[in-house]
């Protein structure tokens, strides 16, 4: 698929998840001209909406801005994901069309298993899942 990426800074998270991207075979483009958050945000929103990819992977410190940067743009449904799980709802329930990461609160194996998931929009196993698994049995937790 043909993945829009941005982010406003760079580390080892970042780096994993860009290096993931290519590994699985997508095409990533890189809209933006800039490092500012919002201003790469609403370019990988552009790009999406527009058609030239098929979804966006936007990443700043917290996720936020970017995913707020995104939103901006119709057409746009950008989600703030740091589970797998939630990945997976926000392409079943909300058909989002872009990722929004934290590059300062998600280790890189978590990152590229969040978008992972998020680009294929399957609902991970609730036992395979290491979050679920520290929220207890409770069954109130389980989906
Ligand atoms: O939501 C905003 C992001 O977390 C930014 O990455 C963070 O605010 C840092 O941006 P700046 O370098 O513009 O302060």
């Amino acid at each position: 698929m043909r993945i829009a990426f941005a982010a406003d800074d760079r580390n080892a998270t970042t780096d994993a998840v860009q290096a993931y991207l290519a590994e699985a075979g997508h095409e990533v483009l890189r809209p933006a001209a800039s490092d500012v958050w919002p201003e790469l945000g609403a370019a990988v929103g552009r790009a999406v909406a527009q058609g030239e990819a098929d979804f966006g992977v936007v990443m700043c410190w917290t996720g936020t801005g970017t995913a707020i940067a995104a939103n901006k743009v119709p057409g746009v449904r950008a989600a703030l994901a740091w589970d797998t799980w939630i990945a997976a709802g926000a392409r079943k329930w909300n058909d989002a069309n872009v990722l929004a990461l934290s590059l300062k609160r998600l280790a890189p194996d978590v990152a590229v298993e969040i978008t992972d998931v998020f680009l294929s929009g399957v609902l991970p196993d609730p036992d395979e899942s290491a979050n679920i698994a520290r929220l207890g049995e409770l069954d109130e937790f389980r989906h």
